[in-house]
């Protein structure tokens, strides 16, 4: 009999939610702890042909699990964190944020595509109104085209050619090794990432010290202060994930910047701010450049969106 400690992880059961449950498994096992998987499915796996804007609701991806938590079927969950709406939830708490991978998006077609050289009228898959609107700032003559369904769903969309390119996060193309895929970066200021893009957010009970003691460790300080001051700045514009807001914050010798827009759905408006802080002040930055967007007219262009999508 080991007497190691136990965990019970919670996780959805898509193969980049499998990939990403595993990796932390693996984290708990070299630290001693004995890890059992759960899979759970959420209302985002089971409706897969609806536009996830016309769903409605926040946390499709996430709420299931998050109730079977709170239940103590399990002891944690591991989300993408760019999936975790930022409302907290009473008894719930981010227990652990580890390392961020790649932040950046990706364009993906036939070699050689290029935003700049794609033919005028050319149809682009994406479900995000953030990728949407991003893509029209730069090329108004663009057909984005809605798409659904796993990574590797889509790619094979793609590949029957219903689109001439793709947009998919890099950071689950790295961990499904699927590199080969990418075709071009869309980085700031063109193409700015979701809050909390290319992190995972480990919850636990708040009332559950012993688990998050264990979970601790895991944390990476940078990323945590991060994504704090991204996830604040989405709060503070009352915003969701599924509404056209771009954010990227990273420490940098020292000091935390973070950089965010807020587009209109047909991108024609686009507005910018950017400050930097100390780290340990992450969640005033985000409150603060929020503020900035509000100042040029955020809230109305916000609200101007909000009629189209339904978070
Ligand atoms: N909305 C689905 C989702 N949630 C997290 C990722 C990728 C991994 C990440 O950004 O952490 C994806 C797919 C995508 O946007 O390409």
């Amino acid at each position: 009999m080991s007497d190691a400690p136990k965990l019970r992880l919670g996780t959805r059961a898509s193969p980049l939610a499998r990939w990403q449950a595993d990796w932390v498994r693996d984290q708990l096992i070299a630290a001693g702890i004995d890890v059992e998987m759960i899979l759970i499915t959420t209302e985002g796996d089971q409706q897969t042909s609806q536009p996830l804007g016309q769903i409605g609701g926040q946390g499709l991806f996430t709420k299931e699990i998050q109730r079977r938590l709170l239940a103590g079927d399990i002891d944690l969950a591991v989300h993408s964190l760019k999936d975790l709406p930022t409302l907290p939830i009473d008894g719930l708490s981010l227990a652990a944020v580890p390392e961020r991978e790649d932040t950046a998006d990706i364009l993906i077609g036939p070699a050689g595509t290029s935003l700049a050289t794609l033919p005028s009228g050319a149809k682009i898959g994406t479900g995000s109104l953030r990728r949407k609107a991003q893509l029209l700032h730069a090329r108004a003559d663009l057909e984005i085209l809605d798409i659904r369904g796993n990574v590797d769903t889509r790619l094979r969309k793609l590949d029957e050619g219903q689109y001439h390119a793709i947009i998919l996060a890099a950071a689950g193309l790295k961990r499904l090794k699927l590199d080969d895929r990418m075709t071009e970066r869309l980085e700031a200021p063109l193409m700015l990432p979701a809050v909390g893009q290319g992190a995972l957010g480990i919850e636990s009970r708040s009332d559950d010290p012993t688990t998050r003691k264990l979970l601790a460790p895991l944390s990476h300080a940078p990323t945590l202060q991060a994504v704090i001051a991204e996830r604040s700045l989405l709060a503070a514009l009352r915003a969701g994930c599924l509404a056209p807001v771009g954010a990227h914050a990273q420490v940098v010798d020292g000091q935390l910047t973070l950089a965010a827009v807020v587009l209109s759905i047909d991108g024609q408006s686009r507005l910018f701010a950017s400050l930097t802080s100390a780290p340990a002040d992450a969640a005033q930055l985000g409150e603060e450049v929020a503020e900035l967007l509000r100042q040029q007219g955020a809230t109305e262009l916000l609200a101007s969106s909000r009629g189209n999508r339904l978070d």
